[in-house]
């Protein structure tokens, strides 16, 4: 055990948005955190890619190193903040970390979510904690509340706003009527989005996020190519209208689901794309680029987790409590709760996801046309909720909602009434969640 009085040692690696505000914190908060720890707490080196970089943070003379590797294999190093983020050499330096001793905290969603097994059962091997909070809704708490406040429940539903960049972009479409390229700009010239927005705009941001939650939801393993991903470069403004005459509004959704198979065996379903929520749904009031996270467990109902889930500060306050609690777990010689994949579920393919479906149809505007297209989504099981027609001239466009039915159900149907003479066009189709049935 390490004496009480004696410090904890801490390595930041990357000296970023992120890491500059956790270096920020360390200095600023060093009589709190010793405090809540029982120890002080050391910054002893903080790697970085160049010496001579401009930096939002002044770091202690000497400091500083371009030797990442030889920094977490100093061997006197309890605990390894990893912030430079990537797969590679993040992946290398937090096993090093943990070979030499060290426990870990990462806000590194891409890397856990591509190979948290790995970590996980490096972490094990060790003896030492690998804690991520920050890697999911920044500064929300949310994932110490899966594994530790969540633990005696069962938790059967999770729901996320989790990607700050496109929800920004949906909102300033909702509100102001803007097309995506519009708001994508605005996006851009308030920061929000990145010159290269892909990870975010095509839903890799929020499909690495929804693993990471599904895993630890559902006790089980799920990677980022687990997940079913569609991005919002193609959601239009007149998707966005259409949901608001229902009364909803469109979101990116991270969506994770238990869900009880044929054989009575649970699998788990997850997929992110963008749905139309009720306004009256909780998830429908997050705005601008906040974050929200929506549990559904079988004891405690619904839950709804709320916050800034990007920013370096707020990151950084995530990055910060991991650290804490390591540095506790540390002191006392103790290791917090690591994976928990005891229950192996199956990921089930898209196709077999479940729920309702908004379809908008160009048709031609002539007796009967309703009829053979309500016989399409007939003939695929699809049960039809309402039908809105719009006449214009000679054409109409029919907007359908769905009962809930499967994906594969309603891609044949699609694939029906494209190939039917009296529809022009299948012009939408978007998935609706988040209300009742
Ligand atoms: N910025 C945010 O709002 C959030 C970031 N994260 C995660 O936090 C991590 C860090 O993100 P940011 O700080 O935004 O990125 P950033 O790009 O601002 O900072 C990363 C830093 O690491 C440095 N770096 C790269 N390779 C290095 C190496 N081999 N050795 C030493 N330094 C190296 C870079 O020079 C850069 O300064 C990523 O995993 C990101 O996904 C998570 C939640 C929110
Ligand atoms: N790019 C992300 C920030 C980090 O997770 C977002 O827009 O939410
Ligand atoms: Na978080």
């Amino acid at each position: 055990m390490t004496e009480s009085g004696k410090p904890l040692k801490v390595a930041v690696l990357g000296c970023g948005s992120v890491g500059s505000q956790v270096v920020r914190l360390l200095q600023e908060q060093a009589t709190d955190l010793a405090a809540r720890v029982g120890s002080p707490v050391e910054l002893v080196g903080v790697a970085v890619r160049r010496l001579d970089a401009a930096r939002e943070v002044e770091v202690p003379e000497g400091l500083l190193t371009t030797d990442a590797e030889g920094l977490v294999s100093r061997g006197d190093i309890d605990v390894v903040v990893e912030v430079i983020g990537g797969i590679e050499p993040a992946r290398s330096l937090i096993l090093s970390a943990l070979e030499h001793g060290a426990s870990v905290v990462s806000a590194n969603k891409a890397l856990l979510a591509e190979d948290g097994p790995t970590l996980f059962e490096a972490a094990e091997k060790a003896g030492r904690d690998l804690y991520y909070e920050a890697a999911v809704a920044g500064a929300i708490p949310i994932l110490r509340p899966l594994r530790e406040s969540l633990a005696g429940d069962k938790v059967t539903r999770v729901l996320g706003i989790v990607n700050g960049t496109t929800n920004f972009i949906l909102d300033k479409m909702d509100t102001s009527g803007a097309g995506f390229a519009d708001a994508l700009e605005e996006a851009q010239a308030l920061g929000y989005a990145e010159a290269d927005p892909t990870a975010d705009v095509e839903g890799f941001d929020a499909a690495a996020k929804a693993a990471i939650l599904a895993s630890l939801a559902f006790h089980t393993r799920v990677t980022d190519a687990d997940v079913y991903r569609e991005g919002i470069a193609e959601v239009s403004a007149t998707d966005v209208a259409s949901a608001r005459e229902m009364n909803c509004v469109v979101k990116l959704l991270a969506i994770c689901e238990l869900r009880e198979q044929p054989d009575g065996e649970e699998a788990v379903s997850v997929r992110v794309h963008p749905a139309m929520i009720p306004r009256s749904h909780p998830l429908a009031s997050v705005r601008e680029a906040y974050n929200a996270v929506f549990v559904e467990s079988e004891a405690a109902g619904q839950l709804m987790f709320y916050g800034p889930g990007a920013g370096g500060s707020p990151t950084a306050s995530a990055v910060l409590g991991d650290l804490v609690t390591v540095a506790r777990n540390r002191r006392n010689d103790v290791r917090g709760p690591g994976e928990s994949s005891y229950a192996d579920r199956a990921v089930l393919p898209m196709g077999e996801a479940r729920t309702r479906y908004h379809v908008a149809i160009d048709v031609d505007d002539r007796a009967g046309v309703l009829a053979t297209v309500a016989t399409a989504f007939a003939e695929h099981g699809v049960s039809i909720r309402t039908v809105r027609q719009e006449g214009r001239d000679d054409d109409a466009q029919l907007v359908v909602v769905s009962h809930e039915a499967t994906d594969a159900q309603l891609s044949a149907t699609v694939a029906h009434l494209q190939g039917m003479d009296s529809v022009r066009e299948v012009s939408s189709v978007m998935r609706v969640e988040g209300g009742a049935e």
